[in-house]
């Protein structure tokens, strides 16, 4: 166990923020010396209360994580701890020493008094803050980040929600170290091209499991966290996470650029872009950006920040309001409605696996539901492969635009893949192994029996066939329309804010967490979080039109992990692929007028329309060559069997079932010939639509480059 309590000399960097902070007393390892107060935030992982350590009377923050739901190993755990002694940054949370408690892991740190900025924003600015304070805030986090880059870190979780604000407006970055070391410890060498992050501020290339990434991603986030500062929500915010997923590969990167940002600085937006470049290396260093002529006039935060925090309640007061008003909110909503306002709360951490993402990807309609419009974000849409749907050539009821096939392919070409064979900038790769669902976990302490899955008999509806079309589709993008899933039986965040409007918001021993458990079970019932796990169930949509499927035993099935994670052992989406070769559309007439409309209405230009017309030209040759084939091979079939079958049936009865069986079972064969061709053509088109959307998005980094590149020489002849 970590021996925590020796501080180390603030560096001189540290002036402003260390003058802020008394000397910590020699913190000790034993739970009986902290008695904790109010809950004043949580994560996906992790619950903080603001603590009080009694020995020396001093007020620190314990950040308890649930080592049931984290795959790592003590020992993991311990290093580390340890390193996260190490840093050292007036800038960066610290913690002061961690241990174990029954079967959480208890990080001691200290109290930031305003909580995350994020807070602060719900709080108070809705709409987000005013660019002095922005500025400051993002400097202070830049410093942050310069000081992990260069100690060879990458936070990887930069966002409004972990920037934390003291009293004074001191500016800290936080939850680095033991929550993101410890997923990314889990079983490393069996990463499976599975992530940790939260998908809104996930760089591209992060997204995309086998393409490397490095510190620069920090980077990335760093640039989405600025545009979540300036509007009070990061980009993509309302948006189902398989959405968010897709549309950071294949939008424009986000910006500063529409008629609400006039009122931010040329420098502040251009500061923005450049660190939202989707080709990684052309991303600037924390270091370099700090010399950027935006932070040239940065006010001190302890004037900038501290001007936000007057007149607002203690930290838990609004903590626990911000928690009854979701409540409320979940209780009168319905699900989508509930899944929505926690994706908007945007604290969350996915541990998402590719796999899933690309099965979900399958029964995504491309569709926005109306309530989902952001017209900024959807302005910059570049939608490469908008309106090309694959219904027609699948014959699935979904419609599959061309982020789907992208994800598709990347099926194909990462099943390939050695999961560990990653390149020298991907040997920190962001792994997750969130152990099994079926191991108990603690809730605050206490086991609680983890259920599995418990949607899948409730989801498992077959006969999406004919009539059920549509109302199918319907059905799906309601359950799409949130961020993954709850298990409803486990400790959300969800059952731990409705328990936590119950429990009592005052001093809180280690014992007096133990007791609670029992209205957690409670409290799932209302919020219908196993029925919620159930709708949202990936497996229920995957299999329900499979046609090849078996009985619901026989299914593969998709483990719900903790609040917001989504684990994928068993989906065989060879099975999900499969799919699409015996069914067809029932509409396609309808499918080819809703691309008509879109290309009508969209105001793309003729050299992105031509590829996509040519592929729907390719699709629909593909599908011809596939049913003539398909009646040749009938009818060379049959013109042999025919007179055959006119003398068996004269022999008897036994000669034509012997017949008419070999002949079926010669056309069954020739069937699932055709199928595992058709699977093949339908591969290799969709690899031909990949690379010509990597070429398009080549293209349109390079136009943007360009523009920034023009718009940056402006800009410094200018300074000049
Ligand atoms: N030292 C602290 N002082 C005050 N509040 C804190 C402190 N650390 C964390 N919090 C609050 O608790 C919230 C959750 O903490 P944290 O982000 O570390 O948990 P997590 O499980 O790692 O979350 P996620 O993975 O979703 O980011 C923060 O958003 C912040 O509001």
């Amino acid at each position: 166990m970590v021996r925590g309590g020796s501080m180390r000399r603030p560096s001189l960097a540290a002036v402003s923020a260390a003058a802020a902070e008394p000397a910590a007393p020699e913190f000790t390892l034993s739970a009986d010396d902290y008695r904790l107060m109010e809950e004043v935030g949580f994560g996906a992982n992790a619950v903080v209360y603001r603590a009080i350590f009694l020995p020396a009377n001093r007020t620190i923050a314990v950040k308890c994580l649930d080592l049931d739901r984290i795959n790592s190993n003590l020992d993991d755990v311990r290093k580390e701890a340890q390193i996260m002694k190490l840093i050292d940054h007036p800038n960066v949370i610290k913690a002061y020493c961690s241990f174990v408690v029954d079967h959480n892991l208890w990080v001691i740190m200290p109290f930031m008094a305003e909580g995350s900025c994020l807070h602060l924003m719900k709080v108070a600015h809705p709409d987000g803050l005013e660019e002095p304070v922005i500025c400051s805030i993002l400097k202070e986090t830049l410093k942050a980040l310069a000081y992990l880059h260069g100690q060879g870190h990458i936070h990887r979780d930069v966002k409004a929600g972990n920037i934390l604000v003291d009293s004074p407006g001191v500016v800290k970055l936080g939850d680095f170290g033991v929550s993101a070391c410890l997923f990314d410890r889990g079983d490393r060498q069996r990463s499976r091209n599975t992530f940790v992050g939260t998908p809104c501020w996930m760089a591209p290339e992060v997204l995309q499991p086998g393409t490397g990434y490095n510190f620069k991603a920090d980077i990335w986030s760093f640039g989405i966290t600025a545009l979540e500062l300036a509007h009070g929500h990061a980009p993509f915010s309302k948006y189902p996470p398989m959405k968010v997923l897709l549309m950071t590969l294949q939008n424009a990167p986000p910006g500063l650029d529409y008629d609400r940002d006039r009122k931010f600085s040329k420098s502040f937006k251009e500061m923005v872009a450049m660190c939202l470049v989707k080709d990684q290396t052309k991303r600037p260093t924390a270091e370099k950006l700090l010399k950027h002529s935006f932070f040239k006039n940065t006010k001190a935060p302890q004037l900038t920040v501290k001007s936000i925090l007057t007149d607002l309640p203690p930290l838990w007061d609004r903590v626990k309001a911000l928690q009854q008003k979701d409540a409320a909110h979940l209780a009168s909503s319905e699900q989508e409605a509930l899944s929505m306002s926690e994706y908007q709360r945007g604290v969350s951490a996915w541990h998402f696996d590719i796999e899933d993402l690309k099965a979900q990807a399958l029964l995504i309609n491309d569709d926005d539901p109306p309530e989902l419009k952001e017209d900024d974000d959807i302005a910059r849409i570049t939608e490469v492969d908008k309106g090309t749907s694959f219904e027609s050539h699948f014959g699935q009821s979904t419609l599959l635009n061309g982020n789907n096939h992208r994800l598709n392919h990347e099926r194909t070409c990462t099943t390939a893949v050695n999961p560990g064979g990653n390149g020298p900038e991907t040997s920190d790769v962001f792994t997750s192994d969130l152990g099994n669902a079926d191991s108990p976990r603690m809730v605050d302490g206490h086991t609680k029996q983890g259920s599995e899955n418990g949607s899948l008999s409730s989801t498992s509806k077959q006969g999406s066939e004919g009539g059920n079309h549509r109302s199918e589709v319907r059905q799906r993008q309601r359950t799409f329309s949130g961020p993954v899933m709850y298990s409803g039986t486990r400790s959300s965040s969800l059952i731990e804010r409705g328990y936590i409007i119950d429990k009592d918001a005052g001093a809180r021993s280690p014992n007096k967490q133990k007791s609670d458990t029992g209205r957690i079970d409670d409290l799932s019932g209302p919020l219908s979080l196993s029925t919620r796990a159930s709708a949202n169930s990936l497996s229920a949509p995957i299999r329900s039109s499979g046609g090849y499927v078996g009985s619901l035993g026989d299914k593969p099935r998709v483990e719900i992990k903790g609040r917001f994670s989504v684990t994928s052992e068993n989906v065989d989406l060879a099975k999900v692929q499969e799919i699409p070769v015996v069914k067809i559309s029932p509409k396609p007439q309808e499918s080819n007028s809703h691309h008509r409309r879109e290309f009508r209405d969209s105001s793309v230009s003729a050299s992105i329309l031509i590829p996509h017309l040519e592929n729907l030209v390719q699709q629909t040759t593909f599908q011809q060559d596939i049913i003539t084939n398909l009646m040749s091979n009938l009818q060379q079939n049959e013109k042999p069997n025919g007179p055959q079958t006119r003398v068996q049936t004269m022999v008897g009865d036994t000669g034509v079932e012997t017949g008419s069986a070999e002949r079926e079972r010669k056309l069954l064969a020739k069937v699932f010939e055709l199928q595992s061709r058709m699977i093949s053509l339908t591969d290799e088109l969709i690899a031909s639509k990949l690379k010509h959307v990597e070429l398009q998005e080549e293209l349109n980094r390079l136009y943007c480059q360009e523009e920034t590149g023009e718009t940056r020489e402006d800009d410094y002849s200018g300074d000049l």
